[in-house]
């Protein structure tokens, strides 16, 4: 669960979150929308603590996120990732599946290739991976880490309709996972959302997906 109260970040003189207060339950998908630079990358950078909390407070799975340890209940997909080029993508996988001396369990990398649907290319350089592959590659690399809450900033950025729907049907898939995602494919996302964070001026409300719904139908239609 992620708990946000009285959160106001600001660059300079600039408020872009304005007091939000946001609840995420454990096991809901939630969708973080808002338009270019209404601050969706502020908010994620501001859960995740790469951009100091000043004011407000944030809580994961109850711990206070000033504290270090709510780290092992998150993983983080960054909008943009570096991988090793030279690397295969099984090799990739098992390289940052290595990192903190962590022992790497085969049986794991391969239920992970097989779900991001890269099993049969494992061994095919990464440099010579499509975009849609190279980001269902990042995707696979968060889900070793196991941990129970996902953040993932436009996931689906800059691939094709069918990139996306490879994303969002992995994310669908998963069990006992809270999952935030930011996006600006609003069609797309309330397919396998439980929920949206509609950001706009500074504030952050959220929706189910049927009262974002009938309240988006309803702002057509006036
Ligand atoms: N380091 C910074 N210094 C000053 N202003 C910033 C900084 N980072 C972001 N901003 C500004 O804050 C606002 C929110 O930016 P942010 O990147 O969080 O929005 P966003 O919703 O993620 O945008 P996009 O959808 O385009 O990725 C924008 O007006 C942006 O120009």
């Amino acid at each position: 669960m992620i708990r946000v109260a009285n959160l106001t970040v600001a660059y300079k003189n600039k408020k872009v979150l304005d007091d939000v207060n946001i609840v995420i339950e454990k096991e809901e998908r939630c969708a973080l929308i808002g338009r270019n630079g209404a601050g969706k990358s502020t908010f994620i950078y501001s859960l995740l603590n790469l951009l100091p909390v000043k004011q407000g407070q944030i809580f994961i799975n109850g711990i206070d996120h000033k504290q270090n340890h709510w780290k092992k209940h998150v993983a983080y997909l960054p909008e943009k990732f570096q991988l090793y080029p030279h690397l295969t993508g099984e090799e990739n996988l098992c390289f940052f599946a290595s990192l903190n001396n962590r022992e790497i369990n085969n049986k794991k990398i391969e239920e992970i290739l097989k779900l991001v649907g890269l099993w049969d290319e494992r061994n095919g350089k990464s440099k010579q991976y499509s975009k849609g592959m190279l980001q269902r590659l990042g995707l696979g690399i968060m889900l070793y880490y196991d941990a129970e809450i996902l953040i993932l900033d436009e996931p689906t950025s800059g691939l094709d309709p069918m990139g996306r729907a490879d994303i969002l049907s992995i994310l669908h898939s998963l069990r006992g996972k809270t999952i935030l995602l930011s996006s600006h494919h609003y069609d797309e996302v309330k397919k396998i959302c439980t929920h949206i964070a509609h950001l706009e001026n500074g504030k952050i409300t959220k929706y189910s997906i049927s009262e974002f719904e009938s309240m988006f139908m309803a702002e057509r239609g006036s």
